[in-house]
């Protein structure tokens, strides 16, 4: 069978070389088009040296790429938000046929008005806004197999989302009395250099950020109130901290309607019995991020609270992985027929 021909942009960055790193090992693909806007010119092995031994595209500008000449299959869009859209919006233009899977959040929320109130500014693309289908495979499976785009969701939001979508459906929790405490590594800010990301400024430290505002509330307001079939106002605060990959949340809940935490746990134990990329451990252990690190696993853990009818949710996935780049290529799996965990079955690396 002839590979199918494969473009990453923003291949220089951390999810952009997550995703070479996982198709590297695909059996279907061929990597034909590598971009970057600073390092554009470059080598993939000079920018990433574990990557010199292999043969790779050279990194090119955006702008130099001939999107209907090439013809790719499928591109990921690894590029930050807002530029992201600009981008898509003409190479869908040029090359209709193309499929994409996009890692940043243009494409996730589905109002246009949302998106402007979070993002501070009108979309550009309104039209793939509405066509764009949102990425979670356990939840979106069906849709995103005939998707020509697919919104990879965000890595806080699918460490959250895998436990509490399905309990959400259930019925089984208070859908206003969600509180969720999220911790994420550094590589969740990108590879652009701030000083803030010095090691000097955030080892043996720890700090909340976006307290009350952070823009993924919105996409988990999104997702909730359609699982819940209500509008739902979430409680979250990320965290910063002091390793390079893992986020790891902990998630306050209430049963509804006398639901005990063993029940919570018995539903997430059959909503995901036979999902390859979703494990929930035995009632009342917890996962750590090391048991999740480089592979596409998310761990959930469900423990009872001492505070009657509340019980506490842990979940842990790599960020790279099935909080960005794994999760697009399950996506891609889906989008070209292939079998869903052909490339990303790997274990985590451990310790
Ligand atoms: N990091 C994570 O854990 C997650 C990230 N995401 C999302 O995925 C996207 C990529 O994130 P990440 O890999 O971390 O980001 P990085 O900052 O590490 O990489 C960004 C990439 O985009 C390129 N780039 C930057 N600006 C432009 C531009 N104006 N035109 C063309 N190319 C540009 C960079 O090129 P160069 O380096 O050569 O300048 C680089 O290749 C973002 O939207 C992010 O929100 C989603 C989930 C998790
Ligand atoms: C540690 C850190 O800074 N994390 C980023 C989120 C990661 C990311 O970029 O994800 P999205 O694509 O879902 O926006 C943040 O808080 O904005």
């Amino acid at each position: 069978m002839t590979k199918k021909k494969i473009g990453i942009l923003g291949a220089s960055g951390y999810t952009g070389a997550e995703l070479v790193r996982l198709l590297l090992r695909h059996p279907k693909v061929e990597l034909v088009l590598l971009t970057a806007d600073r390092r554009a010119g470059q080598a993939m092995g000079d920018v990433f040296p574990q990557f010199a031994p292999y043969e790779l595209p050279q990194l090119v500008a955006i702008d130099s790429v001939d999107w209907a000449a090439l013809q790719l299959d499928l591109v990921f869009c690894a590029l930050p938000h807002a530029t992201t859209q600009v981008v898509l919006k003409d190479l869908l233009a040029k090359a209709p046929d193309t499929k994409v899977v996009d890692l940043s959040a243009d494409f996730r929320l589905d109002d246009a008005a949302a998106y402007a109130k979070w993002y501070g500014h009108e979309h550009q693309a309104l039209e793939l806004q509405k066509e764009a289908v949102y990425g979670l495979v356990e939840v979106y499976r069906r849709d995103i197999k005939k998707a020509r785009l697919v919104a990879n969701p965000g890595c806080y939001t699918s460490c959250a989302q895998l436990p509490l979508v399905p309990l959400l459906k259930a019925k089984a929790i208070e859908p206003d009395e969600i509180v969720i405490d999220a911790k994420s590594g550094m590589t969740g800010a990108g590879r652009a250099a701030k000083e803030a990301m010095l090691f000097s400024e955030v080892s043996e430290g720890f700090n909340a950020y976006g307290v009350g505002h952070h823009r993924h509330m919105a996409e988990l307001d999104q997702e909730f109130s359609k699982a819940a079939g209500k509008p739902v106002v979430v409680s979250f605060t990320p965290h910063l901290l002091p390793i390079n990959r893992g986020i790891l949340s902990t998630i306050y809940v209430r049963g509804r309607r006398g639901k005990t935490a063993q029940e919570l746990h018995a539903i997430l134990v059959e909503t995901y019995a036979k999902e390859p990329f979703v494990h929930v451990l035995p009632f009342g252990q917890t996962p750590h991020t090391r048991h999740v690190r480089g592979s596409n696993m998310t761990m959930i853990g469900v423990a009872a609270d001492r505070i009657e009818g509340r019980a506490i949710i842990v979940s842990v996935l790599d960020n790279l992985t099935k909080g960005a780049s794994g999760q697009a290529v399950q996506n891609m799996n889906l989008m070209l027929g292939f079998a869903e965990s052909t490339g990303i079955d790997q274990p985590a690396m451990f310790p």
